[in-house]
């Protein structure tokens, strides 16, 4: 038997860091929504038990390293589950990009495994898997529209934006998470409103969320790739409603309702990045222990 599981990436609409923790990780709170554009996560039965992971991607890691890997081994570990599994990524989300790919990777095999091997996880046992992987993964269990806070893992559900398109330009760098957020610890933080912008997405003010916009981690990424503030120009000149780096970059992000500007923007930033997208929002999704 095979389960195929959707793998939404995620931008980041509002992206604050309060301070530094104990843990060596950063306090944050952030309004992140999932996004149209998804790799494909299939779990399949495989006769010995061991898991195996491929991708499409020649650059992903195949082994315990991969998050669905992880994701597999530690619901082995905590359900006691002797079968093994086939894990195939169809890949489309770029990578080390601020989308989230590999943390919405986890989070799907999640999901594909409850139902693979009958477990009935409810989500906060979802929710407990996901915060061993990676701050992220525990958004991506649902996804849709939601404030994260701690070191982003703890999730509180908000209503949906309005509908919109985005357009997301990939510079050809890739950036480290860690990396960002030890560049971070040298400079002043920029604090974005957080709470203004979920009081505009429960009022469905869709100019308001985009004059919101905000990023601490974007300042700090943009030292270390100057094609971001050249791509934010040029998107800007374009015309959008709101422009924004997603998570810790390099992806940048446009905002609009108007399906012109979004054939606009996507035409002319094709003629600076190979890697320019136009999608839209994704719904949360409903987990199997939430139809009983
Ligand atoms: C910046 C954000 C915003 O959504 O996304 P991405 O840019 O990665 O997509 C997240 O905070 C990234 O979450 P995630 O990618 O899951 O990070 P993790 O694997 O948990 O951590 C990678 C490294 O980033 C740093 N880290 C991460 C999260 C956090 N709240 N504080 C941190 O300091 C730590 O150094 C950690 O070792
Ligand atoms: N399934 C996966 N897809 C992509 N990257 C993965 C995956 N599993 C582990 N990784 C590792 O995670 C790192 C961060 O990738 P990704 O999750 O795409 O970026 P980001 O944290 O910026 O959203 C990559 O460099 C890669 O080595």
């Amino acid at each position: 038997m095979k389960i195929l599981e959707k793998a939404p990436a995620k931008i980041n609409l509002s992206l604050d860091v309060l301070g530094n923790r104990n843990d060596g990780y950063h306090e944050v709170k952030m309004v992140m929504t999932s996004i149209d554009l998804a790799d494909r996560v299939e779990c399949g039965d495989l006769h010995e038990n061991r898991i195996t992971v491929r991708t499409s991607a020649p650059y992903v890691p195949e082994d315990e390293r991969n998050f669905a890997y992880q994701a597999a081994k530690y619901i082995k570990e905590c359900y006691d589950i002797h079968r093994g599994v086939e894990i195939m990524i169809k890949k489309n989300i770029p990578v080390a990009a601020g989308l989230a790919g590999g943390s919405t990777d986890a989070a799907a095999t999640i999901r594909a495994l409850d139902k693979l091997w009958h477990i009935g996880m409810s989500y906060k046992e979802m929710q407990q898997i996901s915060a061993k992987i990676g701050s992220d993964v525990a958004f991506c269990i649902k996804g849709g529209t939601a404030l994260a806070t701690g070191r982003g893992e703890r999730i509180m559900p908000l209503m949906s934006l309005p509908p919109c398109w985005v357009v997301l330009v990939k510079p050809n760098v890739s950036v480290s998470t860690a990396q960002i957020y030890k560049d971070l610890d040298s400079q002043p933080i920029i604090h974005p409103d957080v709470d203004a912008m979920i009081r505009a997405i429960e009022k469905e003010d869709f100019q308001t969320i985009c004059g919101l916009l905000g990023n601490s981690l974007e300042p700090v990424t943009m030292r270390r790739v100057a094609d971001i503030a050249k791509i934010k120009d040029h998107m800007k000149a374009i015309g959008a409603e709101g422009i924004l780096m997603s998570g810790s970059g390099p992806t940048v992000f446009a905002l609009t309702q108007h399906e012109s500007r979004m054939l606009r923007l996507m035409n002319g930033m094709r003629g600076y990045c190979s890697q320019v997208f136009a999608v839209r929002l994704c719904k949360p999704f409903t987990l199997l222990s939430e139809y009983e």
